[in-house]
C-alpha cells in the first residue's frame, strides 16, 4: 500500500493552502492569546523547600489569557483565520456535535495516519445515524485537507475512501506521526496566521502514546501556536513560563469539576496560583515531589504564574455523559 506522497505533493498542498487563505478570510477560534506587556523591572520572592531567595527579573513574565469555554462549550467564539483540526489514531470520544462544529469552523483539517480510519468511521456514522433516525441529511462534513504519517496504520479501504485527499509521507522513525504532523502544519499556519490546533485524541490505551502526545505539546511550542488535546472528558494544553489567566466556564466551578497542573519533564521552582481550591504559593513542583492533581476551582478565574512549563488539564463538562450514549465504532 503506498498512498501518494513526496515533496511535490507537499509543495502543491502548501501552495493551494496559501492561495486559499488569500481568498477565504475564515474566522479564528482564538482560545489563547499571548500578550506582551511593556518591559519593566520588579522583584519576586521564591520559596522552595528549605530556602528563600530574591530573584531580580529584568524581563517581565509573558501574559497569557485562556478561554477554554470557547472550545468545550457550544459557544465557539471564532476569530479571523480559523483553527486547525487534527485527528489522531484513537476512537473519537468527543461528542459528535462538538466534533462537527469544530470541524465545520476549522480552516485546515488533518488526519494523522490511523486517525484517518477513525475519521472515515466518524463520517460514515454521521450519515448512517441521520438515515436511521429518518432525519434530513445535513450538509456533508468538509473534506480532509491532508493526511500525514508513516502510513503503517491507514488501511487500504481508507486510502481508497480518501483517494483525492493529499497525503504527505513522514517516514522518520525518530519522531511520532503526531509531532511530524504539527511540523508539517506549522509553516502553513504561520503563512495563514492560524494559531490554534484542536486535536481529537484519547487518554485510554497505550500510556507511551499518551506521554508522547504530551511531549508533542512541548516540542511544538511556539509563540504563535497553541495545541489543545481534546478527549471525551478533558482539555489539555501547555502553560509556558509566564503569567496565565484561565477563564473557567461557570458550570465547571459550580459542579467542582477537576483540574490539574503537572510539571512534566522538568522541575518548576516557582509556581503561584489563585482561584483554585488548593493553591500554590511560590512552590516547587516536580515528579517525585509535588504535582497538583484532583484539584478544583474556587472561582471562575484561575491564575497560574510559573517559571517553567506545566501541563494544564481540566475536566470538560457534559462530555462524559454524552460519550456513554455514543455507540462504539
Ligand atoms: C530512543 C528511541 N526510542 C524509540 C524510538 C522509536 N520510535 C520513536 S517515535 C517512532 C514512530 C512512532 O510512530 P507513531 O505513528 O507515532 O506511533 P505507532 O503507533 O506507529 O507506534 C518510533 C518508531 C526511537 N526512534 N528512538
Ligand atoms: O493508541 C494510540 C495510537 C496512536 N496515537 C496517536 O496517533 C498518531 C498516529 O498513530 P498511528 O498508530 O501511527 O496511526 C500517533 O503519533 C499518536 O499521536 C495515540 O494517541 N494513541
Amino acid at each position: 500500500m503506498s498512498p501518494g506522497c513526496g515533496s511535490k505533493v507537499v509543495l502543491n498542498w502548501m501552495r493551494r493552502s496559501g492561495q486559499r487563505a488569500l481568498t477565504e478570510g475564515r474566522r479564528l477560534a482564538r482560545v489563547g492569546r499571548p500578550t506582551h506587556p511593556a518591559q519593566h523591572r520588579f522583584f519576586c520572592t521564591k520559596t522552595t523547600i528549605g530556602f528563600r531567595q530574591q530573584m531580580d527579573h529584568t524581563i517581565p513574565p509573558k501574559v497569557y489569557k485562556w478561554t477554554p469555554g470557547d472550545l468545550i462549550s457550544e459557544n465557539f467564539k471564532l476569530g479571523d483565520n480559523g483553527h486547525v483540526c487534527v485527528v489522531l489514531n484513537r476512537q473519537i470520544q468527543v461528542p459528535a456535535h462538538v466534533v462537527t462544529l469544530l470541524w465545520k469552523n476549522a480552516a485546515l483539517r488533518c488526519a494523522v495516519d490511523g486517525g484517518s480510519n477513525h475519521w472515515r468511521n466518524f463520517v460514515v456514522d454521521q450519515v448512517l445515524s441521520k438515515h436511521s433516525k429518518d432525519e434530513p441529511a445535513s450538509a456533508p462534513l468538509e473534506p480532509l485537507d491532508v493526511i500525514t504519517g508513516d502510513f503503517d496504520s491507514i488501511t487500504e479501504e481508507t486510502v481508497d475512501f480518501f483517494k483525492t485527499t493529499p497525503k504527505i509521507h513522514t517516514p522518520d522513525q525518530d519522531a511520532t506521526d503526531f509531532t511530524k504532523a504539527i511540523a508539517v502544519l506549522q509553516p502553513v499556519m504561520a503563512q495563514r496566521k492560524i494559531q490554534d490546533v484542536v486535536v481529537f485524541h484519547d487518554t485510554s490505551g497505550r500510556l507511551d502514546h499518551v506521554m508522547a502526545n504530551l511531549n508533542t505539546l512541548y516540542k511544538s511550542q511556539k509563540d504563535n501556536c497553541n495545541v489543545f488535546l481534546l478527549s471525551g472528558d478533558s482539555v489539555t494544553w501547555l502553560l509556558r513560563p509566564g503569567k496565565h489567566t484561565i477563564k473557567v466556564p461557570v458550570d465547571l466551578v459550580t459542579t467542582q469539576r477537576w483540574c490539574s497542573l503537572m510539571p512534566v519533564g522538568a522541575t518548576a521552582h516557582n509556581v503561584t496560583t489563585t482561584g483554585l481550591k488548593w493553591n500554590l504559593y511560590h512552590a516547587q513542583m516536580e515528579f517525585g515531589g509535588m504535582v497538583s492533581t484532583s484539584n478544583t476551582y474556587a472561582t471562575e478565574f484561575v491564575q497560574v504564574e510559573t517559571d517553567a512549563n506545566l501541563i494544564w488539564s481540566m475536566g470538560a463538562y457534559e462530555f462524559e455523559d454524552k460519550v456513554r450514549q455514543m455507540p462504539k465504532s
